[in-house]
């Protein structure tokens, strides 16, 4: 599962639980992004890393990669899927990630080679199957995971002005971001 996690919270850790689920995949490697060239003002790739570790460690079917975090350079999925067909030789790929991010795709690098790579698996919210073209058939799965309306937008705003996170991201999640102080606004 690709994002940026900024921090991750319930949304990606269910939606990455249903399609596990649903697919029968042996595991799902969570891979933070190194630098997401659409995101310009992401925390810093450790802190992330580290809160995607934290919040995935209970579950013995979920892994964190640091691939994306030890290249230098923005992050391109191509990239992402060649480092991880090499340290899973043979295994059948499937990258997860948003209904969002995957609808733009056709806009990513080298976005016919990634369909050889991987099968992608869009998760939206009931409801948001969104009108995309382009797309090879076949290719692309749009699995709508249970309504959990959390974004990582929203929890940092929360921080931000001061209101809990709680349940929505994991407590050790909670606790990571109190003790280095993310999300603070800073004063004028
Ligand atoms: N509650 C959710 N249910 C289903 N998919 C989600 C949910 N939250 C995030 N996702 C998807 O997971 C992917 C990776 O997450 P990402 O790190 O971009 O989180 P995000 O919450 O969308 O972040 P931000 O609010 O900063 O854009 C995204 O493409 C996003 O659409
Ligand atoms: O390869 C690309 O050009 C590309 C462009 C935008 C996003 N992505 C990937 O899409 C995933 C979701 O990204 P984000 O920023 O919405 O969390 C993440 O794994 C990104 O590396 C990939």
């Amino acid at each position: 599962m690709g994002g940026t996690f900024d921090p991750i919270h319930h949304g990606h850790l269910v939606a990455a639980s249903e399609v596990a689920d649903r697919l029968g995949l042996d595991e799902v490697v969570f891979v933070p992004t190194g630098e997401p060239y659409l995101k310009p003002d992401a925390t810093g790739s450790e802190h992330r890393y580290l809160m995607t570790v934290i919040a995935t460690a209970s579950n013995p079917r979920f892994s964190v990669s640091r691939v994306d975090i030890d290249r230098d350079g923005p992050t391109y999925t191509i990239d992402t899927l060649t480092d991880l067909a090499a340290v899973y030789p043979g295994a059948e790929l499937f990258f997860i990630s948003g209904a969002d991010a995957i609808a733009q795709i056709v806009d990513w690098k080298e976005p016919e080679r990634l369909f050889e790579l991987a099968h992608f698996v869009a998760v939206t919210r009931p409801g948001h199957r969104l009108n995309v073209r382009g797309l090879p058939e076949g290719r692309v799965s749009w699995m709508e995971i249970p309504a959990l309306a959390i974004s990582s937008t929203d929890c940092r705003d929360r921080v931000g002005r001061g209101a809990p996170v709680w349940y929505l991201v994991p407590d050790g999640v909670v606790q990571y971001i109190a003790k280095h102080q993310l999300y603070r606004r800073t004063p004028a």
